[in-house]
């Protein structure tokens, strides 16, 4: 039985000290899981999000990362949390690859020989090794959010969240993504991903459907991607998913498994 390595209990969470962005939410995400975070705009998934690694603190309700209450240690959690966010231009601030992928392990006391390792490794790791010399400016929407993905690698966080890791990126992007998703699944690290679009959840171990800040359902994709209840919570519906419901069958566990199923559907009939 896999441990939870986030525990969030009773959630509260404000920018301005009056309206709540989130509301009593409660959920854990156990270890060396692929969890989701599905919600509409503006439901609070960013927010959340920033209380996982300690950005922003719980005033109300409390998480606890690896058994560590965020509020108490946030630099200790930090280390163990890293989030690939939405537009690399907020992430990333040196003026070149090589140094913008050393910063953070740098900063956790790498040197030398090893530094270098690692930040060629890390960029290896999205097919970003021939840009180290490139200065982040001349880079392509894609190579940034690449180059971020490996900033954060570098600091090897055992749990990485990715927030819209699909948005903007071509169809070579969004692969490169998940290959990189699948690698830390198979080092055994806890991934998150956040979105807004349900089919990037498939093969996700768990669900968790956020709407208005407040927690909706949590559960198994096929607890939680059913038609209604997303049109419910303003989320579109896609095809596949549309498509599987209306057919009667089992949700499948991806968009190739979804392919292998119909095939043989099709021949059935
Ligand atoms: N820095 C901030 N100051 C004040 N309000 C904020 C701030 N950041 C977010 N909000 C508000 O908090 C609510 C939740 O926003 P959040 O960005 O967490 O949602 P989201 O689900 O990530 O949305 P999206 O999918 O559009 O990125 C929104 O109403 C937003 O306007």
């Amino acid at each position: 039985m896999k441990q939870p390595i986030i525990v969030v209990e009773n959630l509260y969470s404000s920018y301005d000290g009056k309206n709540y962005v989130l509301r009593n939410v409660s959920f854990t995400v156990n270890e060396g899981e692929l969890f989701g975070i599905l919600g509409p705009n503006g439901a609070g998934k960013s927010t959340l999000v920033l209380h996982l690694n300690g950005i922003l603190k719980a005033k109300r309700g409390r998480v606890l990362v690896s058994g560590i209450d965020v509020r108490k240690n946030p630099r200790e959690v930090r280390k163990l949390v890293g989030i690939v966010f939405q537009d690399p231009n907020d992430q990333l601030f040196c003026p070149t690859v090589r140094e913008e992928v050393g910063f953070g392990p740098y900063n956790l006391g790498v040197r030398g020989k090893d530094l270098e390792d690692v930040v060629f490794n890390s960029l290896k790791l999205v097919g970003m090794e021939g840009y180290i010399d490139r200065e982040i400016k001349s880079l392509s929407f894609g190579e940034k959010k690449r180059v971020a993905i490996a900033a954060i690698l570098a600091m090897n966080p055992q749990i990485v969240i990715f927030d819209e890791p699909f948005a903007n990126l071509d169809f070579k992007g969004k692969k490169l993504v998940w290959d990189v998703i699948k690698t830390l699944r198979k080092e055994g690290k806890t991934v998150i991903i956040v979105t807004h679009e349900a089919e990037y959840l498939l093969e996700c171990d768990r669900i968790l459907l956020l709407a208005n800040g407040e927690v909706i359902r949590v559960g198994e994709p096929g607890e939680v991607l059913i038609p209604e209840i997303l049109k419910r919570n303003n989320l579109d519906v896609p095809l596949i998913i549309e498509l599987f419901f209306e057919l009667g069958l089992e949700l499948p566990k991806s968009l190739d498994d979804a392919k292998r199923v119909l095939k043989s559907k099709l021949k059935l009939g």
